[in-house]
């Protein structure tokens, strides 16, 4: 009998299933549990019912989202409470036989790029984290959901955790990115397609033509983006870019262990004649760049394009959510973005702080100077120092740029860097949430190169002109 046709998420879920519920949802082993730095809570409820971690070998702690950029130690946090979260984190990682980069160790970083990046996260595993970009390593071809405090405290005593069943979507991305176009661009066409809730319970799976030409930290970048939408996670089939990118990494296979794996991997994608719940399809040589105008991550458009009006929106709803946001923005409908005068710039976050993000900024920089300030924060510490192997941070401190150390910084501010009130920001994270990069500052995402045209021309700049030496 012939198997039925199965998708690559569906392969991933049924190799995991412990058990099921009549209404469809299962008990999923995982393979990968991540701590971020923000919720002691979880080592607190398992000491309250006197629980050990169950596979210590399978968790890993980072210090992250309250990492100072300026020193980079724990005693260059300035705030107490902080202080107190990272040491807590430290200290329970370390009586439970967990592993931790923490700060000053050189595996230190974001822990959506450290991960992917010390061969943690693998083609085909399950992976947890009470992180909600969690799905970017399902650009590796991993099943990675973010899940609440309280899950992941369940995760630690069980290695397991009850999952709701997504609903299946495929985007395929035909043609090839023109240039000046990135992974960021087309994670934002998506958004702009499907709309901020519109992939809501999905597991999106990318393929097509344009998403295999993408190297892995675009594909990582798509993945974390796709959490805007609303989905419960993205993911990419595994193949060659991915497995020589994990072959020779820290925690990756080695030696026969890693052939096994690899043909386990090949395994994982699609079935040809698999069916999934919807199918949206996107020709990628039709994208350009984009920015976003409003303060959620689907109201983008094209960098030439201007501020809609909301007497277009569709219906009543919407037209007052685009005058709410365009009246934080301080932007009137019908204003060209191009030209729109920007104070500072952020280059970080874990959607487009990788070095291939770094590399494409410092292209559009290189020989240039910075009129506005504008920082980099390196996704993680050896991403920091292969790009300082190869000059990047002085083509930015030649520029102007600040070179800072690996933090989520002012993704989230949570560190305490952030944008002051009314200030302008671009910035290559993922939210543009009322107040994300501090209270009343209006952030405008876009790709790493985008971010260093406004960083060079202070405003928002087509990129291509750069490129095509028109400025
Ligand atoms: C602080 C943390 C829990 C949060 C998340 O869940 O994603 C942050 O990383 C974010 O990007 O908003
Ligand atoms: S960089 Fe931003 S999006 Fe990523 S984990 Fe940190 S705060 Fe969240």
């Amino acid at each position: 009998m012939r198997e039925t046709p199965r998708t690559l998420f569906q392969k991933i879920w049924d190799a995991h299933t412990v058990a099921t519920d009549d209404d469809g949802s299962a008990l999923l082993y995982i393979d990968r549990h991540y701590l971020q730095d923000g919720s002691p809570r979880k080592f607190t409820l398992l000491a309250d019912r006197g629980l050990p971690v169950r596979r210590p070998d399978l968790t890993f702690a980072v210090h992250d989202h309250y990492a100072p950029t300026l020193g980079g130690r724990l005693a260059d946090v300035a705030d107490a409470d902080a202080r107190q979260l990272l040491t807590d984190l430290s200290r329970h990682a370390r009586e439970n036989g967990i592993e931790i980069f923490e700060l000053g160790d050189r595996r230190q970083g974001i822990i959506h790029v450290v991960g992917p990046e010390l061969g943690i996260s693998l083609p085909g595993t399950t992976i947890i984290s009470s992180d909600s970009h969690t799905p970017t390593h399902g650009g590796l071809g991993a099943f990675a959901i973010g899940a609440g405090a309280g899950e992941c405290a369940g995760v630690l005593a069980t290695q397991c955790c009850w999952v709701a069943r997504p609903k299946t979507m495929r985007v395929t991305v035909g043609g090839r990115l023109p240039q000046g176009t990135s992974a960021k661009d087309l994670a934002l066409a998506v958004l702009a397609r499907i709309g901020a809730g519109g992939a809501a319970g999905h597991a999106v799976e990318f393929a097509g033509e344009a998403i295999a030409a993408l190297g892995v930290s675009g594909r990582l970048t798509l993945c974390n983006m796709i959490v805007e939408s609303g989905a419960r996670t993205g993911l990419i089939a595994p193949d060659e870019t991915i497995y020589a990118y994990l072959e020779g990494r820290p925690y990756a296979p080695a030696g026969d262990a890693f052939d096994q794996a690899v043909a386990r991997w090949s395994r994982l994608p699609t079935d040809p004649d698999a069916v999934f719940d919807r199918e949206l399809g996107i020709d990628a040589a039709t994208l350009g760049p984009m920015i976003t105008w409003g303060t959620s991550p689907d109201q983008v458009v094209p960098v030439g394009d201007r501020v809609p009006d909301p007497a277009k929106a569709a219906g009543a709803d919407q037209a007052a959510v685009w005058r709410a946001a365009q009246e934080y923005m301080g932007l009137a409908p019908g204003t060209p973005l191009e030209g729109l005068k920007v104070d500072r710039v952020f280059i970080g976050s874990c959607t487009n702080a990788r070095l291939e993000d770094l590399r494409e900024a410092a292209a559009v920089v290189r020989g240039r100077k910075a009129k506005i300030r504008a920082w980099v924060v390196p996704g993680s510490t050896a991403v920091r120092a292969a790009a300082e192997a190869e000059g990047l941070d002085r083509v930015f401190e030649e520029a102007g740029f600040e070179w800072r150390q690996s933090s989520c910084s002012m993704c989230v501010t949570q560190n305490g860097d952030k944008a002051e009130p009314g200030e302008r920001c671009v910035s290559t994270t993922n939210r543009n949430f009322v107040g994300r990069q501090g209270a009343g500052a209006r952030t405008h995402l876009a790709s790493p190169a985008l971010a260093a045209a406004a960083a060079v021309t202070g405003a928002i700049t087509d990129v291509r002109r750069l490129m095509d030496g028109a400025i």
